[in-house]
């Protein structure tokens, strides 16, 4: 035993009846496996098998008595004429039931070995889940070609926003030693599908590009390829001056160009199938080629004329602001990167965050979103909860992607959701993908908090297929991952499905942005006001004064607003068909403001954050009842997150809502508790974190 749980335990089926069920459509097998990635499916199969049901099938040529599953690609299995139909690419797969040789049989199969690999975790699941495995008939396929985790692990181990402990990768070790975790690692993602990551921080050291680290990543790539996933690397745009011995990194230097080319070529001699490079470039203090005068498609294309020989990509990064430049930090992204649509090469693909600042509770969802329709957009998502509570607080992000997903960007007629924007349903020539930043470590429990494991799966699943329900994902979750008793699985899962906004709602209500801490980015920290930069003040963005609060990103303000298409516009900018979700983020309003609940501003604020905290309270009471229908250790451990999710909730709130007053000069209504404290006590308060872990390890926005 490995001492640590994912969705992949294979719990025994606890249904007696349905156990045996399963076991007799099961009794034999077929499924010849030659290569590694089969015989990791196959491996996999089996150990499934024998936790869930106890079973091992037996293996057989053909169908005989008993019932049999047939599992492989038409050319693995030739003896059967077994065909797979194009429709499902090249990483779907099949499984139905059907009659071979007058035997009803179960087959898996797919048009390559990554399809029947996708194929079985899929099988699996649904006897993870107790669904019936009597009359089969489903296909499914990903939506997008390039679903990848991004870590932000530094080769010293440190995470930067990681709170699940350190890098899982031992560079110390590597490559002499390859941990057992690397292989769960890779058999966790290639269940849900992901099938691409980025080893180490954007914020990248030159030194991925030695000799003796290329040796390092060849060894994880290794473990990798079996389970149908590519390695990347983030790469730093002065490589060629730090690493190489050039005086410049310009990208149109012959030498740099040169330079990264033999690099490219000498990475593919140790790993052959290298995805490519992830670039933040001119962003945070980073390097770039507007450091040599150049622009970002300059940039992006040289990297990619390297790669393109090998068909690696180069995913670039649209995460870019800078104070030196005085307007709103939510236009510069687009500003920067929507006059160079259509000028990059077939194989960048640019990678924007979901949101137009960084990652907030909510978001509008970015406006480059629709606005390159000649360029590949690549959804960019946090896994780690750098802004909703580390890994104390409860937050299934689900909700959030989806809501992202499915806003309408209206760039090509009403319909058009960032998620057919990203399958690229509006230009088929272009390249697919969508990211998530990790939040892995070298906790027991992967993701330090028990639920937060929920949020790899879930991402994996989305960028499969963005447009699956958020509740859907997160009972299978619970099912895999707890227990299939549905007076367990119903209740926690309405509860997940509410968590992102119960933390909306203590953190950031009614479009309030960007008001935590200052560098940790943990805890409430309204009052930020001397971080060095006008853009990391918590002011700025809240922008409250006696007047009232919130950021005019109308044409009167900002104008912002005039970056999203012309019907998102007109619904944002006016005060009727603003939802109340985004009011702060587009419009300064007076405190009195007349909200649609019939409140004032200020008294919808107040409610809004106990609302918040109290659920956070309600969500504990749930889960006390929830004692004994899963183990012991897992309940308690979530239970004592969860007082201290209500803590730091009760917090945010009392320090949020003393804060705003101190403006607004209204009184909470008598109906609330009475803050525990005064706001300096807040203001004073100083919340833990490891340095060097879960911080930034080059700057302290
Ligand atoms: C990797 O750096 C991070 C930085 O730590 C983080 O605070 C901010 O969210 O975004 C940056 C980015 O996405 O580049």
């Amino acid at each position: 035993d490995d001492g640590y749980k994912l969705w992949l335990e294979y719990n025994k089926v606890s249904n007696k009846q349905l156990a045996n069920i399963y076991r007799q459509q099961l009794q034999n097998m077929i499924f010849p496996a030659q290569s590694d990635q089969l015989k990791a499916a196959r491996t996999e199969l089996l150990t499934g098998l024998d936790g869930m049901l106890a079973l091992k099938p037996r293996d057989t040529k053909r169908t005989t008595n008993g019932q049999t599953i047939i599992i492989g690609t038409p050319r693995s299995l030739k003896a059967f004429s077994i065909t797979a139909p194009d429709s499902i690419g090249s990483e779907g797969y099949l499984i139905k039931t059907a009659l071979v040789n007058q035997k009803k049989c179960i087959i898996i199969t797919a048009n390559t070995d990554a399809g029947v690999m996708y194929g079985v975790f899929n099988f699996l699941k649904l006897i993870q889940t107790n669904q019936s495995i009597n009359k089969l008939d489903l296909s499914d396929h990903p939506r997008m070609m390039y679903r990848v985790l991004d870590h932000w692990d530094n080769l010293n181990r440190t995470v930067e926003r990681g709170y699940a402990g350190s890098s899982i990768w031992n560079w110390h070790k590597l490559p002499g030693v390859v941990d057992q975790r690397y292989i769960d690692y890779a058999r966790a993602n290639a269940s849900v599908g992901i099938n691409g990551s980025v080893v180490n921080n954007v914020n990248a050291d030159a030194l991925i590009l030695s000799p003796q680290y290329l040796l390092k990543v060849q060894a994880l790539a290794n473990v990798f390829r079996t389970y149908g996933i590519r390695i990347y690397l983030s790469v730093k745009f002065s490589s060629p001056v730090e690493l190489g011995s050039l005086k410049t990194a310009d990208p149109l230097d012959p030498a740099v160009k040169k330079w990264w080319a033999d690099k490219a070529d000498e990475i593919y001699r140790y790993i052959p199938d290298f995805g490519g490079f992830l670039v933040k470039a001119n962003s945070e203090g980073q390097p770039g080629p507007q450091s040599y005068g150049r622009t970002h498609a300059d940039g992006a294309n040289m990297l990619a004329d390297a790669l393109a020989p090998h068909h690696g990509i180069v995913m670039w990064r649209a995460f870019v602001y800078d104070n030196k430049v005085p307007d709103d930090r939510f236009k510069q992204a687009y500003n920067e990167f929507k006059p160079f649509d259509g000028k990059f090469r077939d194989n960048v693909i640019i990678q924007v965050k979901n949101g137009p600042i960084d990652f907030q509770p909510r978001e509008p969802f970015h406006p480059l979103f629709g606005a390159m329709p000649n360029t590949p957009l690549m959804m960019e998502f946090q896994l780690t909860q750098e802004y909703l509570g580390f890994s104390t607080h409860l937050v299934y992000e689900a909700p959030l992607f989806a809501e992202c997903l499915q806003s309408d960007t209206y760039t090509h007629g009403i319909g058009s959701t960032v998620a057919r924007v990203i399958k690229g349903d509006f230009n088929k020539k272009l390249i697919t993908g969508m990211a998530g930043v990790a939040n892995i470590g070298t906790d027991l429990n992967w993701c330090g908090h028990p639920f937060a494991q929920a949020n790899w799966y879930a991402f994996g699943r989305m960028a499969w297929n963005p447009d699956q329900s958020p509740g859907v994902i997160a009972a299978d979750w619970l099912k895999m991952t707890f227990s299939n008793d549905d007076s367990f699985v119903s209740p926690v899962k309405n509860f997940m499905l509410q968590s992102r906004e119960n933390t909306v709602n203590y953190m950031t209500p009614l479009g309030l942005h960007h008001i935590m801490g200052v560098s940790t980015h943990y805890g409430p920290g309204p009052w930020v006001d001397n971080a060095g930069r006008p853009d990391w003040n918590a002011t700025y963005y809240h922008k409250a004064d006696s007047a009232g609060i919130g950021f005019n990103r109308t044409g009167t303000g900002s104008d912002a607003l005039l970056q999203y298409a012309p019907e998102v516009k007109a619904q944002w900018e006016n005060l009727q068909t603003c939802p109340d979700e985004y009011l702060l983020w587009f419009h300064h309003l007076s405190w009195t403001y007349k909200m649609r609940s019939g409140r004032s501003l200020w008294d919808e604020l107040v409610h809004h954050y106990y609302v918040g905290a109290d659920s956070v309270k309600q969500m504990g009471l749930t889960w006390d009842k929830m004692q004994g229908r899963i183990d012991a250790e897992r309940f308690t451990e979530v239970k004592q997150l969860m007082q201290v999710q209500l803590n730091e909730a009760t917090t945010w709130r009392d320090a949020c809502v003393l804060y705003f007053q101190t403006f607004s000069k209204m009184p909470v209504p008598a109906i609330y508790p009475k803050p525990q404290h005064q706001l300096d006590y807040y203001k004073k308060m100083k919340f833990y974190y490891v340095p060097g872990i879960g911080g930034n390890n080059y700057m302290t926005n």
